[in-house]
């Protein structure tokens, strides 16, 4: 085993992606190796084997949601956390090869989740265009020179300085604020210290055939007092019909409510998976009325306690 292998941060590459980009907001992967990986599994697997000690993954867009190929990798490889979470704003430019003009693009190479964000411009512009799927932003542009596949591709601004490429278009996103949100995922059982202004992610599955299923799950939030800030659903797979839960609440897992809303979720699903509680990107402290806070959990526990003639803790 080398020296530096399991000190490794996996990103989606090569390099200049904005995975690469979330990846230079986290103090603790500076001056330590990187590794470029091709898609979410591979990255993924380099944390379970260990190859990496954390990967940063794209999970939600502000223009498109849920990265879904995220959300389903982290329902179905086992004991993966996210350990923090951190904001990049995402402007895309449209580039060929020199010497093609917007006029000759028929086809146009862009990652999925890049593709989706510039669709209105792409139906304005190039209305007869194709799409060929690329693994990333930076393969997108890179492959244009390489294979010759595809005649223009979706790419991050600057990206002309570091690929033989030039600039057919610029901020062809459909919405000039566009943000992503990355995680940072690794296998630590270690929760990060609570700091106030945390989420905790989380995957619910619903007992089968119940009505006033879903319900039932909203009200374990609702009842301590929890928010949520994403609740998406994504098919299992293994029928039509059949959906878990991806979703973000705001608070700690060491927050009483938190805990106490998991416990709910514990009793009532079949399946529910702890992705962490980690600090918010924007660092915004999380409401909540007093009815809800610690103190108010800890004394109904003594109360019982007390009724029992249990000696208080
Ligand atoms: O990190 C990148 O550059 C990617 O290719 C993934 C991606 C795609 C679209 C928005 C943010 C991240």
């Amino acid at each position: 085993m080398s020296e530096s292998r399991n000190v490794s941060y996996s990103f989606l590459g090569p390099t200049g992606t904005f995975t690469e980009a979330a990846l230079t907001q986290v103090v603790e992967a500076q001056g330590k190796p990187w590794r470029a990986v091709n898609n979410v599994g591979e990255a993924f697997d380099d944390v379970v084997s260990g190859r990496s000690v954390a990967a940063m993954i794209a999970i939600e867009n502000s223009v498109d949601g849920g990265v879904s190929a995220t959300q389903d990798a982290l329902a179905s490889v086992p004991d993966l956390r996210i350990i923090g979470e951190y904001l990049v704003p995402v402007n895309f430019v449209l580039v060929a090869r020199p010497g093609t003009a917007l006029a000759d693009v028929k086809i146009v190479n862009a990652h999925p989740v890049a593709y989706a964000q510039c669709r209105r411009w792409l139906e304005s512009n190039l209305p007869h265009h194709g799409h060929l799927p690329a693994s990333s932003n930076v393969a997108a542009a890179a492959s244009l020179v390489e294979s010759g596949q595809a005649d223009a591709a979706i790419a991050p601004p600057g990206i002309e300085k570091h690929h033989d490429v030039v600039v057919l278009a610029r901020s062809i996103g459909d919405n000039a604020n566009a943000v992503t949100r990355f995680v940072l995922v690794s296998r630590t059982t270690t929760v990060p210290p609570r700091t106030g202004a945390d989420k905790t992610s989380l995957i619910v599955e619903l007992p089968e055939d119940r009505s006033g299923a879903l319900l039932e799950m909203l009200e374990q939030f609702a009842t301590r007092g929890v928010n949520l800030s994403l609740i998406q659903s994504r098919p299992i797979g293994d029928a039509l019909g059949r959906y878990r839960f991806v979703i973000d609440a705001d608070g700690h897992i060491h927050d009483e409510r938190v805990a106490d809303a998991l416990l709910g979720l514990r009793r009532f699903s079949p399946q529910v998976i702890f992705l962490g509680s980690y600090p918010r990107a924007d660092k915004q402290p999380i409401e909540f009325t007093s009815r809800y806070n610690d103190n108010v959990f800890i004394g109904a526990r003594a109360w019982l306690r007390g009724l029992l003639g249990e000696p208080a803790v």
